[in-house]
């Protein structure tokens, strides 16, 4: 399971949680404007926006799970089994794979508004990276600092959905995520009121009595509305250590502890848990075992190069003792 977000305080972020069960040798990576971008049914893109987020590289090319252009345009890929349904190529089409999805969007558009106009034309073609990476059944939202999207290939075609809460976890459709939300409207930030039996004396015992019935479990639906009720009603102060430490805070209100969900003989686990300043280009993140929030600059780079630049995830605590 994944959940994905974005967040404005004073600057803009956009970030997620990768949940799974095992890691692919994830990266942060950097992708300065001059690295060849090589599309299998399209022109390459010899110049194109910076890029940096989490990949893993493959023969030099990095498969990203998540990014964040120069321009502060954002995106997500999080699993959607059994519903995306990548389609044969389609020569009216602008026919981009899955694993190409980021690069191609991110490499060239400033906005969401940019990028609604582009799907228009687009074919996600079921052309996989290689046998050993197959085609992952995703689906992605993409976010600037006014509004988020969500892209999702299905059956019937290409969809595109407004996502005016800015956020996305996995199964269902984005439209039933939606709708779902319409059974915790009463839900509040607020002590509630009796309004179940008025002539009953009912005691407000506890804090936070408002939001019972705000799902709690890991499902995909449950952390969607969690993670809904969680941001739109976040409140931080306007500096970089406070927003960046309240993005973690919402990303932790949907995230997976080990033990919890059971997968054979393993468990799922939050593997990362991201937080990119899209103003800035930094790229903050948290691994299931090191609580440290660790970042990568992309400015500090040489952005004109051609060759992609990895820093390996920082793992392990990084405990300072204090005495
Ligand atoms: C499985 C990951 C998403 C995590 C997630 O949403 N889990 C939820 C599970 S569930 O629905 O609740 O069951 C996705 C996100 C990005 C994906 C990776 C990226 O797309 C990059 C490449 C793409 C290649 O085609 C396959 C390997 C891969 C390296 C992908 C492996 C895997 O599918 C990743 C890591």
């Amino acid at each position: 399971m994944c959940t994905a977000a974005n967040y404005t305080a004073t600057d803009h972020y956009f970030g997620r949680n990768l949940d799974l069960e095992y890691s692919y040798n994830e990266t942060v990576t950097v992708t300065p404007r001059n690295y060849v971008f090589k599309f299998r049914q399209v022109d390459e893109l010899r110049s194109h926006h910076a890029l940096i987020g989490i990949s893993t590289n493959v023969d030099g090319y990095p498969l990203y799970y998540d990014a964040t252009n120069e321009k502060g345009l954002s995106m997500a890929g999080l699993n959607f089994p059994e519903n995306a349904d990548y389609k044969p190529e389609d020569p009216k089409k602008i026919n981009i794979t899955p694993f190409e999805f980021i690069p191609w969007v991110l490499g060239q558009y400033e906005t969401v508004a940019e990028v609604k106009e582009a799907l228009k034309d687009i074919n996600l073609v079921n052309i996989s990276f290689s046998k050993e990476y197959p085609l992952s059944p995703l689906h992605w939202i993409i976010s600037d600092r006014e509004e988020s999207i969500t892209v999702e290939s299905v059956k019937e075609g290409l969809h595109v959905y407004d996502n005016p809460v800015g956020v996305l976890t996995n199964n269902p459709t984005f439209d039933k995520q939606l709708f779902n939300l319409n059974n915790y409207m009463t839900l509040s930030i607020d002590p509630p009121k009796n309004n179940f039996a008025p002539d009953l004396v009912l005691d407000t015992y506890s804090r936070g009595m408002g939001a019972i019935g705000l799902p709690g479990d890991l499902s995909s639906s449950s952390r969607f509305v969690k993670a809904v009720f969680t941001k739109i009603n976040s409140v931080s102060g306007s500096s970089e250590s406070e927003a960046i430490s309240q993005f973690f805070h919402i990303l932790g209100s949907a995230a997976q502890q080990r033990g919890c969900v059971r997968l054979g003989d393993k468990y799922e686990i939050t593997i990362y848990s991201s937080c990119c300043n899209t103003d800035k280009g930094i790229y903050y993140y948290k691994t299931y075992e090191n609580s440290q929030i660790s970042g990568v600059d992309m400015h500090k780079e040489n952005l004109d190069s051609e060759e992609i630049i990895s820093y390996s995830l920082i793992e392990g605590q990084q405990i300072k003792m204090q005495n």
